[in-house]
Order: structure tokens, then C-alpha cells, then sequence
């Protein structure tokens, strides 16, 4: 017998995923950032995500509550824009404690929905229960063209690897609180039709294009120098919670060009993809796994 102490949350995962069963209209399941199911006869997917802001995990006890709410949706958005889909509908579950303030509670929804708004997503329920501690279960939903999410698993032999902002320092200059999710980016992304893997980064460069490298068979170099950072290289590559995208591209000029005319910034690249399948190197080095882990101890 081992506890999820033992074996930590991605290998916990490895054991759960192969007990999902699957459906006729679910395209992709458990594993990419949304799972992906059809909606037969609208010509549209709809893609599922969900995931937790619990205090002292993701954010402190005394946090400016609009900051959290912030934080919860832009996560769930954040996952959705990774499948280049455009978000629609939120449900929200609040975990608390009895002595939570109302006034707190109030700006935690005024948190969430001016990011809701400023992307078209609606709350439409949730539910209320009684914890040791704050917690916030945000589940959201999106649309996209049929077919057309960008996953994991896309990535080829030879693609550049881009990346749409700065990385590292997230907890330190507040932006796990307070980032913009890459909303309009993904579903730019998607419609250029020149992406052939997206996800985002939320546990950090190097833990992340693993992902992209083990779902798509390949390996990967980075250049360290290229890397777009907020502190150090480490940090970059470490840290976590940038919430940028992630992606890899067969023509990264095109690309590049035309993202410089719609958002008017750079799109760095930051390595290529290559055929020593599951390796990660950065400047020729193999570079070890090393990342946020939620069972094992400080
Ligand atoms: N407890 C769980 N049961 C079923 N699937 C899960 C569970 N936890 C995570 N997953 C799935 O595993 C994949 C990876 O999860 P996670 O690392 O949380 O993704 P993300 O970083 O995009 O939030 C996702 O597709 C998610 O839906
Ligand atoms: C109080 C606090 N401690 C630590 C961190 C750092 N941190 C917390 S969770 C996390 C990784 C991402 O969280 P996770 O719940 O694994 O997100 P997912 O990969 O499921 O999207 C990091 C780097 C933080 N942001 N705030
Ligand atoms: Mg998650």
C-alpha cells in the first residue's frame, strides 16, 4: 500500500486515468487541459476543465479577496484558452469557513465575474458548503470549432517551440494573482491554423513541455538565452503559475508575423522540437524534472 505522499500527485494521476471509461461523443478525455466532447449537429466541440484556489496552496489567508476570485477564474479560462476555445459557461464552488466575512465573500464574486465579463463567460451556479479553510472550485466551460482544439499530443519533429510572455517569479510579483488569461491569444492561435500543439504553462516550462514531449512522442532543445524571463533562467524554468501559452509551430516566421500585426509584441521562440523522444535539453544539457508537487512535504 503507498499514499499519495509516496507517489505524488502525477503518478497518482497515471493510476487514475486508465479507470475513465470513455463515451461515442467524447473526443478527447482525461489529460490535456480540457477534455474535448462533440456536440453533434451545432459544428462546434465543447471543451470541460476545472480546478481549486485553496488557501495557503494557491494563494495566502490574507489576500485581497477580489485577487483570489481573479485567480480562481483565470485559471479555469486560462485552461480553456489553452485549447484555443473561447470560454462560456462558469459554475463556482465556495468551500469556507463560518467566520468568512460576507464583504469578503462579495468581492471574491466581484473578482471572478469582471474576468467573466471581460470575456464573455457567465457564472450559472455553483454551491456553498462549510471547510476548515477557504476554497474556491471553479468548473468551466468553452466552445470551439469541431475538430479544431489545439492539444498536447500535436507537437512534431522539427516545429519551434514558442512561448506567448515572460516566465518565472509569478508568486513573488503577484501575477499568479493577478494575470490575464491568454483568452483572445489561443483562439488567435487556432484560427491561424499554424499551431500544432498548445497548453499552458502552470507548473512551470520544464514540468509543462514534458507534457507536450510524452503526449506527442518527442524530444525537446531549449535555448536558454531565447527564454522570455522575469528573474533568473531557473525561475523561468521552474517556477510555475505563468499562465502563458505554450506552444509549438511547423512556420514560426509566419506565425510571428502575424501575431506581431494582431497584438503588436513579439512572440519569442525558445527551442525546437526534435526526434530523441522524451528527452529535454536546454543548451545541450538533459534537464532533470524538478517542479511544484501538491502530496509531497516542504
Ligand atoms: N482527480 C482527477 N480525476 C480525473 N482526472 C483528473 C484528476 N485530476 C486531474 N485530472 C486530469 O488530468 C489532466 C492533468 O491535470 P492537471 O495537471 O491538473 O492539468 P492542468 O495543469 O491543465 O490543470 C487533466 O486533463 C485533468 O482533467
Ligand atoms: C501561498 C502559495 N504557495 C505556493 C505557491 C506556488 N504554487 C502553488 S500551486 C503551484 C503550481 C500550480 O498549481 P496546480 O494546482 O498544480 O495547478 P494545475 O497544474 O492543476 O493547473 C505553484 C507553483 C503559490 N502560488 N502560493
Ligand atoms: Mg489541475
Amino acid at each position: 500500500m503507498s499514499t499519495l505522499r509516496e507517489i505524488g500527485e502525477h503518478a497518482a494521476l497515471r493510476k487514475i486515468l486508465p479507470l475513465l471509461g470513455t463515451h461515442p461523443e467524447l473526443r478527447i478525455g482525461a489529460g490535456d487541459d480540457c477534455a474535448v466532447c462533440r456536440l453533434p449537429g451545432t459544428g462546434a466541440d465543447q471543451v470541460f476543465t476545472t480546478d481549486p484556489v485553496i488557501e495557503n496552496i494557491h494563494f495566502q489567508s490574507l489576500e485581497n479577496p477580489m485577487r483570489i476570485g481573479h485567480k480562481a477564474v483565470g485559471r479555469v479560462l486560462s485552461d480553456i484558452a489553452a485549447m484555443g476555445a473561447r470560454p462560456q459557461w462558469i459554475l463556482v464552488n465556495v468551500v469556507a469557513p463560518p467566520e468568512l466575512e460576507i464583504h469578503d465573500l462579495e468581492k471574491m464574486y466581484k473578482g471572478m465575474m469582471d474576468l467573466c465579463n471581460r470575456f464573455g463567460a457567465s457564472v450559472i451556479g455553483g454551491d456553498l458548503a462549510r471547510g476548515p479553510a477557504l476554497e474556491l472550485h471553479i468548473f468551466g466551460t468553452g466552445l470551439l470549432p469541431e475538430k479544431s482544439a489545439l492539444l498536447r499530443s500535436g507537437a512534431n519533429e522539427g516545429d519551434s517551440i514558442l512561448v506567448t510572455g515572460p516566465l518565472g517569479c509569478s508568486f513573488e510579483s503577484g501575477k499568479h494573482l493577478d494575470f490575464i488569461p491568454r483568452v483572445d491569444e489561443g483562439c488567435f492561435l487556432r484560427e491561424s491554423g499554424l499551431v500544432n500543439a498548445l497548453m499552458d504553462i502552470s507548473d512551470g516550462l520544464a514540468t509543462d513541455l514534458r507534457h507536450i514531449l510524452q503526449q506527442s512522442g518527442v524530444g525537446a532543445v531549449l535555448d536558454g538565452q531565447a527564454v522570455p524571463k522575469a528573474g533568473t533562467l531557473k525561475q523561468a524554468l521552474f517556477d510555475g503559475e505563468d499562465f502563458e501559452l505554450l506552444l509549438t509551430a511547423p512556420d514560426p516566421e509566419e506565425l510571428r508575423f502575424q501575431w506581431q500585426e494582431k497584438f503588436g509584441t513579439v512572440l519569442p521562440v525558445i527551442g525546437r522540437v526534435t526526434a530523441e523522444t522524451g528527452i529535454l535539453r536546454l543548451d545541450g544539457q538533459v534537464l532533470e524534472a524538478k517542479a511544484f508537487e501538491h502530496f509531497s512535504p516542504e
